[in-house]
């Protein structure tokens, strides 16, 4: 996608809605019902929007949500592209793009992620310090090819990628709403998927400081932040990865995924919620 093309997509959206959020948020699988904490939404289906790719992943809706909580409006994506489904890294961040050239400056990423870290529990909420993407180490990162410098700098450092600041503030407010004891805050791993890990990869993430794996995120982070939108990252801990062989836990499985983030809903609503409320004191 060149500037232009965003621009004609951008062009296409903003006829249709006069609201122009500065807050974003992309919804993890299961948790479309982020965008339910939205009044006066104006919902775009992806299939609608020209050269929008579309969800084909169960838990991902599929919609471009615009809406207001308490005054502020936000822009949700309810539903993401993973690299999995076939679609290439830059077509998977291409919708951060859109949002930044919409006014977006600060963005919530949500993900479902798979526990490597022995001290989470399913339920628990991680907050991102930093992630390990996998598959970007090679070669597979949205950044490659020519850069265009209306986006940002070819080289994007990504030491301060998840906002000290902001990540302060989700602290305070967890504990204020009595979530911390859910709250960890640790590393996230992303991986191609769509198969979920073998024991021995798990304890290999687990060697290089991962505390959290999924598949997503990492290359919306480096989007986001090569535009110089700053960046929350939440993982709703949905599973245990399986950590020893022969072991006779369950193996990871999606319905799992979507059942616990369906559970968990209504705290990461309120985090959320409270989240954005606030995100102006910082
Ligand atoms: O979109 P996210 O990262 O929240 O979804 C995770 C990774 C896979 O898409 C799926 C596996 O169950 O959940
Ligand atoms: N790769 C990966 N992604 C997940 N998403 C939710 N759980 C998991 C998991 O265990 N592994």
């Amino acid at each position: 996608y060149s500037y232009e093309s965003i621009e004609s997509i951008i062009k296409f959206i903003l006829s249709r809605t006069s609201q122009r959020p500065e807050i974003g948020i992309i919804c993890g699988t299961g948790m479309g019902g982020l965008a339910d904490i939205l009044y006066e939404k104006e919902s775009f289906p992806y299939k609608e929007i020209p050269d929008f790719p579309v969800s084909t992943v169960p838990g991902h809706l599929g919609f471009l949500v615009f809406g207001k909580l308490n005054g502020t409006q936000v822009i949700c994506m309810q539903g993401r592209f993973h690299v999995y489904e076939g679609y290439s890294v830059w077509k998977c961040v291409m919708p951060i793009r859109v949002m930044k050239l919409i006014g977006v400056r600060v963005l919530i990423i949500t993900n479902a992620a798979g526990s490597v870290n022995q001290n989470f529990s399913v339920g628990d909420i991680m907050l991102i310090k930093d992630h390990i993407n996998f598959s970007g180490l090679g070669s597979n990162n949205p950044l490659r090819g020519k850069n265009d410098d209306r986006w940002g700098p070819r080289f994007s450092p990504m030491s301060d990628a998840y906002d000290l600041r902001l990540r302060q503030l989700v602290r305070t407010i967890a504990k204020k709403l009595d979530l911390d004891k859910y709250l960890k805050e640790g590393v996230y791993c992303m991986i191609g998927g769509p198969s979920y890990e073998t024991v021995s990869e798990i304890q290999l993430l687990k060697l290089l400081g991962a505390d959290a794996v999924g598949m997503s995120t990492a290359h919306e982070v480096i989007a986001a932040r090569h535009c110089a939108i700053r960046v929350i990252g939440i993982s709703l801990i949905t599973n245990s990865c399986v950590m020893k062989h022969d072991s006779e836990e369950m193996p990871a499985n999606h319905e799992e995924v979507m059942e616990v983030g369906n559970l968990h809903k209504k705290d990461l609503e309120k985090l959320v919620t409270e989240i954005i409320m606030n995100i102006d004191t910082v």
